[in-house]
């Protein structure tokens, strides 16, 4: 159980659980209580008191979700509710009528238990109220009710514990869908659909979190902006789909080159951004030399062509007074002076 409602506390079904459970308490609270106030007018003394005492008993599971745990007041709705059905089919409540009430228990235990461990508590339910019904009148006396009665209240428990329980799988089977479909949306919000890559509006959030996070321990943080050479002539001579396999195969290529740490990301159409979180921007001319050589001898088998392509790459490391826009400026021009002086180089 405790797993369950971790779970949903760590999801946004949590303030939705909490609703319900509030709910249930509510209505527990005040159905309780409309029933012992009528049973002031009765002679069933005993009665009006469990009830009295069960309405208090949600008043606090009401209360603990407020100020407790959500955990707590599951509990007590649960088991007092089970201890109350006991006593309603022991004593018979009002004219016999007590046994009607454990439907409730059904639907109730599955939502807040979950359903393996609603099931399970249903099933000791239903044995405990079993036992209750035909324990011998000379051992304990109790309200006594026809053979045609148990079974079909048996019967009828029986088929709404197993709706309650087919309702709660639908229910989880819709939930886990809606989690994984956000989960997949979530991914394509923040990946280029073609190199798989981070997009830039998510290497720009990986940027500020490493700014952050190095910034607290004195670290150095480097980024490489690496533009293909003369790309919008392989468009021209292979086509578009020989451009986009290069831009692929050179996405694969980056990520081979760089620590599991490091970020590489589609900046834009050519352009990739690489992080390099705890690197120097000298250890970065190292890693740099060494991707712009692995690209210059890859080729790239489009078809029956034989692609070459080359980059041209930008250093910048972040200084402590700089922003993110500022480091990718000083990027760019950097990127900016390779191509100027022939393209194929790094700069610095
Ligand atoms: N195939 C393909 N081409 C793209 C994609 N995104 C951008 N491009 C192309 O990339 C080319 C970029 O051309 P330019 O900006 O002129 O740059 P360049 O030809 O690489 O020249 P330099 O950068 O100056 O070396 C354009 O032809 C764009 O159409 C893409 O996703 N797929």
């Amino acid at each position: 159980m405790l797993e369950r409602i971790k779970k949903y506390r760590t999801s946004n079904g949590e303030l939705e659980q909490a609703r319900v459970i509030s709910l249930f308490s509510l209505v527990g609270m005040s159905i309780t209580f409309l029933m012992g106030f009528i049973g002031l007018f009765g002679d069933n003394t005993t009665l009006t008191v469990v009830l009295f005492v069960a309405s208090f008993v949600y008043l606090l599971a009401f209360l603990f979700i407020k100020r407790f745990d959500i955990t707590v007041s599951a509990n007590i709705i649960i088991y007092s509710l089970y201890l109350l059905m006991f006593y309603l089919v022991f004593s018979g409540g009002v004219s016999q009528t007590g046994p009607l009430w454990i439907f409730i228990v059904a639907p109730v235990s599955v939502y807040v238990l979950g359903l393996r461990h609603g099931v399970i508590s249903l099933f000791i339910f239903l044995c405990t109220i079993c036992i209750i019904m035909f324990l011998p009148q000379q051992w304990v006396a109790h309200a006594q009710y026809t053979n045609e009665f148990k079974v079909r209240l048996f019967i009828s428990f029986l088929t709404l514990s197993f709706l309650s329980a087919l309702y709660e799988y639908s229910r989880m089977l819709a939930f886990k869908n809606a989690i994984e479909i956000s989960k997949q949306y979530q991914q394509l919000a923040m990946r280029d659909p073609l190199t798989k890559l981070a997009n830039r509006r998510n290497a720009a959030a990986i940027l500020e979190q490493e700014k952050a996070r190095l910034q607290r321990n004195n670290e150095p943080l480097s980024v490489l902006l690496c533009d293909l050479d003369h790309f919008k002539a392989v468009n021209d001579k292979y086509g578009h789909n020989a451009g986009d396999r290069v831009l692929t195969e050179l996405s694969a290529l980056f990520t081979e080159q760089v620590r599991k740490q490091d970020c590489v990301a589609r900046w834009g159409g050519e352009e990739f951004l690489i992080i390099l979180p705890q690197t120097s921007s000298e250890q970065a001319r190292i890693i740099t030399e060494k991707i712009r050589n692995s690209v210059a001898q890859h080729t790239v088998n489009f078809l029956d062509h034989n692609i070459h392509i080359t980059i041209s790459i930008g250093i910048s490391q972040l200084s402590e007074d700089q922003s993110i826009d500022e480091l990718i400026n000083t990027a760019d021009k950097c990127l900016y002076q390779a191509k100027t002086l022939g393209r194929n180089r790094v700069y610095p």
